[in-house]
């Protein structure tokens, strides 16, 4: 019997009974990951896991606007703070707009895709929502195989917004690891 896809419920806001006060600012501000990660470190790394055309998952290919079996640019990469992995981060790109998701992604290289989003004041970023992802999620299982052989919890908070490049949307996704509660606040 094919099993429904799990669906997880994606919040406005991170619940205060299950999101610790530490964790809380890392799942709402609005504003770069990689700046606020490397104000919190030495060095900060972009390791560059998979960069290619992909299938979305559905409610990714929903929210992008994109229908069943259109393929996207995807990159996937793991955020480094001196040495240790603190974000698994996924990003996708409507293939419609080859040229710009090249540069975008291509040119990028393990340079933070956040340094040319935020650069450019033509860029916006609509609401972030964020959720808890478990083993039902392949998300959860991708992120899971990034950190491998370290261990994953059974559960990581994650949250994801998309991006107005001139008229063209990119959604980024970032799952927290428990690491990330080791920068200082
Ligand atoms: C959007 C940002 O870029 C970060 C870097 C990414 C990358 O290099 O692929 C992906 C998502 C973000 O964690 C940011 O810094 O906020």
């Amino acid at each position: 019997m094919r099993t429904r896809p799990h669906k997880e419920t994606w919040l406005k806001r991170p619940p205060r009974a299950t999101v610790s006060r530490m964790l809380r600012p890392w799942l709402t501000d609005p504003d770069s990951l990689t700046a606020r990660i490397r104000a919190r470190c030495s060095t900060l790394s972009v390791h560059v896991l998979r960069q290619r055309l992909a299938l979305p998952h559905r409610d990714e290919a929903t929210l992008l606007g994109l229908r069943r079996g259109e393929l996207a640019w995807l990159r996937e990469v793991l955020l480094v703070a001196d040495g240790v992995p603190v974000v698994f981060a996924r990003s996708l790109l409507p293939r419609a707009n080859v040229r710009g998701a090249w540069n975008l992604f291509h040119g990028m290289g393990a340079r933070p895709l956040g340094a040319a989003l935020f650069a450019d004041p033509a860029i916006s970023r609509r609401a972030l929502t964020c959720a808890c992802l478990d083993l039902r999620d392949a998300r959860y299982h991708l992120a899971a195989a990034a950190l491998a052989p370290k261990a994953m919890p059974p559960r990581v908070w994650a949250r994801r917004s998309l991006f107005r490049l001139h008229g063209r949307a990119l959604l980024v996704s970032e799952a927290f690891l428990p690491t990330i509660l080791d920068l200082p606040e």
